[in-house]
């Protein structure tokens, strides 16, 4: 195991490069099943979901090969394997198995997903989605089994605006027969990104990145070639570190209209930003003032954000009240950043940050994915060094991270733990 060492307060300057979109890529990839001949995917981010999900349709039988971003799935030799356990807990993004598996199969045995800690993470939604198309679905020692004699296009309506949920019903709906409509479905990129592929396939989905989602089952799809689209959250996390540490920083491979909540806020808070066609350039900001951010659903400011902008704050004058609409403990940087000298109260699902505190060094763990990209910022924020530990939860999501943030001109890099260390992380 490895952790990140950071020596901070070097200012961050030139070009970063963002990579294909995680969320879309774990939908995009489970979406291969569905066709009966190969399919590319182009540009994926060599991240550790990606590749649990390579090994995940190699274990039910399908042919993949990735390199260089570039992933070919040849689904034709795979079968209804049960996925009760193992790698599925590696990430929350395994549930889209279920809905690719019943879709092409019209059954599916696949473990509760795992991924980030956030508080309560239910897939009532999904399964819900799921019964309407006429899958009969028990939960079975922590894993969810799903038979259909066939499957039926239905009226779905969700009671919670969930990405997971209108991907994974989309995927099964794609091959059931008839007309499926999912009302108050979610409107992140990610979901027009997954439609695009499977309509690429010979699905027929209207209405993708809106709230009523329209889908005509087929009978057949076949293989297809897609290039993903950039990730919003890689993105906005490097702007953000452009705000917090940056001399001058450009994000290249974007598209700024993903970004609008986030720009909006920095520009209130007084950061620089130019944005351009597919880059947007940070200009390095003395002076900051205090925002408050509440996270919502898209377009609103993501809750994937959260965490890293909660740093940046610490650099603002005033208090900033941030607020969590989404989940209902993704606040477990928050310690870390004390450690790290931050001034921040939380209060239920708000956090008050409260600034100018000046950074310092100090040894930290990530508990999240984000909580990490929050404690890497920090790190480059502080004086001194950071080790930050839970890389795990960092390379489910950042790919080339080290070599990314070298390129600006900061001094970090991975080193081998040791034995004492690991017992210590172990032990808390
Ligand atoms: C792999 C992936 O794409 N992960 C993203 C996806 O997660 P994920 O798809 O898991 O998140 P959802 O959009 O489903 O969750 C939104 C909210 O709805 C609730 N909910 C969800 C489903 C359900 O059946 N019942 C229910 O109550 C959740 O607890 C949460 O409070 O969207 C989240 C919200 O933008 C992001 O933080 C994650 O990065
Ligand atoms: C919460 C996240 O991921 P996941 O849903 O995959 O745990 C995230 O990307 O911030």
């Amino acid at each position: 195991m490895e952790k990140l060492k950071i020596e901070g307060g070097h200012p961050l300057k030139g070009t970063i490069k963002v990579s294909g979109a995680k969320n879309s890529a774990v939908a995009l990839i489970p979406a291969t099943i569905l066709a009966d001949s190969p399919t590319i995917i182009e540009g994926l981010p060599d991240i550790s979901d990606v590749r649990t999900l390579q090994e995940l349709l190699e274990e039910i039988g399908g042919s993949v090969v990735f390199q260089d971003g570039e992933m070919r799935v040849d689904p034709s030799g795979m079968v209804a394997m049960p996925l009760p356990s193992g790698r599925v807990k590696k990430l929350r993004a395994s549930y889209y198995l279920m809905g690719a598996m019943l879709g092409r199969f019209k059954k599916a045995a696949i473990g509760l997903p795992g991924g980030c800690h956030l508080g309560p993470r239910p897939i009532d939604q999904h399964i819900k989605g799921f019964e309407a198309l006429g899958a009969k679905v028990t939960n079975e020692q922590g894993a969810i089994y799903l038979r259909a004699d066939e499957l039926i296009g239905a009226r779905i309506y969700l009671d919670v605006v969930s990405v997971g949920a209108t991907i994974n019903i989309m995927l099964a709906a794609v091959r059931a027969k008839g007309q499926t409509i999912i009302e108050n479905a979610a409107k992140e990129p990610e979901i027009i990104d997954v439609a695009t592929l499977l309509n690429n396939m010979g699905a027929r989905i209207k209405g993708a990145g809106t709230n009523v989602i329209r889908i005509d089952g087929v009978e057949e799809m076949s293989g297809t070639q897609h290039t993903i689209i950039p990730d919003r959250i890689e993105a906005g996390t490097y702007i953000i570190l452009g705000a917090a540490a940056g001399d001058g920083v450009t994000v290249e491979n974007v598209i700024p209209l993903h970004m609008e909540s986030l720009i909006s806020k920095l520009r209130e808070m007084g950061v620089p930003i130019t944005v351009e066609d597919e880059s947007i350039y940070i200009g390095k900001s003395d002076k900051l003032r205090a925002v408050d951010i509440k996270t919502l659903v898209y377009p609103g400011f993501p809750t994937d954000l959260q965490q890293p902008f909660t740093t940046l704050l610490t650099r603002a004058e005033g208090s900033s009240v941030v607020t969590d609409t989404i989940y209902s403990a993704r606040f477990k940087h928050i310690d870390e950043l004390r450690r790290m000298n931050a001034n921040i109260k939380t209060e239920g699902r708000s956090a008050i940050v409260y600034g100018v505190t000046k950074l310092q060094g100090a040894k930290v763990k990530a508990s999240d994915l984000r909580a990490g990209a929050s404690l890497v910022i920090a790190g480059l924020m502080a004086e001194g060094i950071t080790e930050v530990t839970g890389l795990d939860h960092i390379d489910r999501g950042y790919s080339d991270l080290v070599e990314k943030l070298t390129g600006l001109g900061a001094v970090v890099w991975r080193e081998k733990m040791t034995e004492e260390e690991l017992d210590q992380v172990k032990n808390t």
